[in-house]
């Protein structure tokens, strides 16, 4: 006689999403490392020509895939693409009992939700667990009334409609009375979901993972709300907001550190509205360490790491998301910021 397993517990899957810098770099740090009895697989998608965002996660023993091939909402080839990772993942599946899909800064969460309801085999095996929104207290505002996305899509205001639980991160940059304007706000975008607050990503691990706060239907009514064009069949086929874009830079020699700070500074001081998001790993002359190198708008962050390793190849790589973003003149200054000396090969 056969015996016939009962099926098998779904694996729930949690959207984590939220504006560029927002900090779900910093969460999923921050549950990477946490001892919260959940074994988890990210999946990373990120915007940008060079994959810094592997280099900052922590290594783990946690599985991390990655699709640097563009953004999963928005082209189908790459949502499949998110369906093909998803299977790889559930040949596997005995190694992990949660899975975090990390979307892009500029995507838009629902059509990645939806996307996992095309395949039979996938819907099968996995739950969507719920979107996780996280909002950046201090620029959620700006992103919020940013006049040049009017009339079009604004991913800032699409992930907090969407979300079922909104983190409101970075609450040490701002007043109490303006997390209070903050909060009003997102009630307006979003009635329902709990909001938490937070500082680099650290809350209350089970008010975020295993919530199932996420139905077919759920999607549904929130993709109605969304899509405006929806009754006349209109398929997400909305492009990113076609002025933000990245560039991205790779140097084989060292930095001067004090002329790369002098220049970030003096670089993102002029163009804090349109320099979203500012991140490297650099190699600064006279260092051993690695230097990371984070900003969102004018706000830098730039700290030694860990020493490169023996076998590790030295060099830098930093890549500007923005507007207007020059990169010509980008070039021409980062080169100015190199160490003069000539480094033995
Ligand atoms: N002051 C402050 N800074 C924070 C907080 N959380 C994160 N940051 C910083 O904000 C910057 C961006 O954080 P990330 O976690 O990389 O943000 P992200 O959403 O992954 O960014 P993208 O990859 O661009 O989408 C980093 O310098 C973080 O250290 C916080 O609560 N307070």
């Amino acid at each position: 006689m056969q015996v016939y397993e009962i099926q098998d517990q779904k694996i729930p899957v949690t959207i984590l999403t939220g504006f560029l810098g927002a900090g779900k770099t910093t969460l999923l740090n921050y549950i990477l490392t946490e001892r919260h009895g959940h074994r988890i697989a990210v999946i990373e998608n990120e915007f940008g020509e060079i994959d810094v965002d592997s280099d900052l996660v922590l290594a783990s023993d946690e599985e991390i895939f990655q699709m640097k091939n563009g953004c999963i909402c928005c082209f189908v080839d790459v949502r499949n693409d998110l369906i093909q990772v998803m299977k790889k993942l559930l040949a596997q599946k005995d190694r992990f009992d949660h899975v975090i899909v990390e979307t892009s800064g500029l995507a838009d969460p629902t059509p990645v939700a939806t996307s996992f309801f095309i395949d039979p085999e996938v819907t099968e095996a996995v739950l969507l667990d719920a979107i996780v929104t996280l909002v950046d207290a201090k620029h959620f505002g700006q992103h919020l009334h940013d006049k040049q996305l009017d009339g079009r899509e604004n991913q800032a205001v699409d992930q907090v409609v969407a979300a079922d639980r909104i983190i409101v991160n970075k609450t040490d940059l701002v007043s109490e009375a303006e997390l209070d304007a903050l909060d009003a706000d997102l009630r307006e975008l979003n009635q329902t979901a709990e909001i938490l607050r937070a500082q680099y990503g650290k809350v209350d691990l089970d008010a975020i993972l295993g919530i199932s706060g996420f139905t077919p239907s759920y999607v549904e009514e929130r993709a109605k709300l969304l899509d405006l064009d929806g009754a006349h069949g209109h398929h997400h086929n909305h492009s990113h907001d076609p002025s933000v874009s990245s560039v991205s830079f790779t140097f084989d020699r060292p930095f001067d550190q004090d002329r790369l700070m002098a220049f970030l500074k003096r670089h993102l001081a002029e163009n804090a509205e349109n320099a979203f998001r500012t991140k490297g790993i650099l190699w600064m002359e006279g260092d051993e360490r690695f230097f990371v190198l984070q900003a969102v708008h004018e706000l830098i962050d730039l700290r030694p790491d860990h020493p490169w390793r023996a076998d590790e190849r030295r060099e830098s790589r930093i890549v500007f998301i923005g507007r207007q973003l020059d990169r010509p003149a980008l070039e021409a200054e980062l080169r100015a910021c190199l160490s003069p000396l000539e480094v033995a090969a």
